[in-house]
């Protein structure tokens, strides 16, 4: 008999454009047995303790970029999930700074053990009104998708919504586009897609040009000497994430070109992740500065 294959779909989309976002209205939504690997970018795996659920199974692909180095390890994981859970579904989230189109392939050509229904791209439309030109790999995440979420609608004005989208349009004629707000969309505009096309093999030239360092603390954090820290971060991070305690308790943190959020999560410690062009030569500078809000050790 011929095994029947899992469907899984790809979530991909520039950094804090809104993914993990997005695997939490999944998990809200979607009543099916769903295995969610997550490829994330920096050393500490941030967004696996996010995303949680009953009837969800969670595997880290490690630091590193899934779309060269780790495929290997991503066929294992896949298959090693089937086997063990038996999913009715199968999420990837890669990282913000993969390009995906050597995972589409690898998908398509390598794993007879699923079938790939769509890619889902989210993208962020505050960021794009902030820094208008698109690089290379976020072209080839557009370029790649069936579904792009046109994200964090509510920051940016109707006309500056239709300017994105004749862009987005611009680099992918056929994906469908959907405006959103925290990722809130239907299951079946991102399930059943039954993607077609087939990648061809990527020429892939691969330029990190980003960089991360880590940071975790067992101390308490003063929140308005956090705040101060947080406003002088300026344009050196493009992305900060993780967990941070104050006196109170401890929070999520979500940092994204120049705007952040925290919101009460449970815990253990202080954990963040930096994120930006030319980072490390800052890294001691930054962290000196964090050290400066300890209230307690
Ligand atoms: N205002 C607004 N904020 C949003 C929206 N969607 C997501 N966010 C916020 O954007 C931040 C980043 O969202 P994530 O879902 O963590 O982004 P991500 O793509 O998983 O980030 P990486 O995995 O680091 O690339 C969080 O603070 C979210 O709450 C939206 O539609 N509107």
């Amino acid at each position: 008999m011929m095994q029947v294959r899992t469907p899984l779909t790809v979530i991909t989309g520039p950094l804090g454009s809104g993914k993990t976002t997005l695997l939490r209205h999944i998990l809200d939504i979607f009543p099916q047995k769903i295995a969610i690997l997550i490829n994330e970018f920096g050393e500490i795996a941030i967004d696996s303790k996010i995303v949680q659920g009953k009837n969800v199974e969670m595997a880290d692909l490690g630091g590193g970029c899934v779309c060269c180095s780790l495929l290997g390890e991503f066929e294992a994981a896949v298959n090693e999930i089937i086997d063990s859970v038996a999913p009715d579904y199968i999420i990837v989230e890669t990282t913000g700074v993969a390009e995906p189109d050597a995972l589409v392939f690898d998908i398509q050509e390598s794993l007879p053990t699923v079938r790939l229904d769509g890619v889902v791209t989210v993208m962020d439309a505050d960021s794009i009104i902030k820094y208008p030109s698109i690089g290379h790999t976020t072209r080839i995440q557009i370029a790649a998708a069936d579904t792009i979420l046109l994200n964090k609608a509510d920051l940016v004005s109707e006309s500056e919504l239709e300017q994105i989208e004749a862009k987005l349009r611009s680099i992918n004629e056929i994906a469908t586009i959907l405006p959103t707000i925290r990722c809130k969309v239907d299951s079946d505009l991102l399930f059943g897609i039954g993607r077609e096309r087939v990648q061809p093999l990527p020429h892939h030239v691969h330029q990190p040009e980003f960089e991360s360092f880590s940071y975790t603390s067992s101390a308490n954090f003063n929140r308005d000497c956090f705040d101060d820290f947080v406003a002088s971060l300026g344009t050196d991070v493009y992305r900060a994430k993780g967990f941070i305690r104050f006196e109170d308790r401890i929070y999520l943190f979500n940092f994204v070109a120049g705007r952040w959020e925290l919101e009460p999560f449970e815990q253990d410690a202080t954990e963040l992740v930096f994120i930006g062009k030319q980072l490390l030569p800052k890294r001691a500078e930054i962290i000196e500065r964090l050290k400066l809000c300890h209230t307690s050790f």
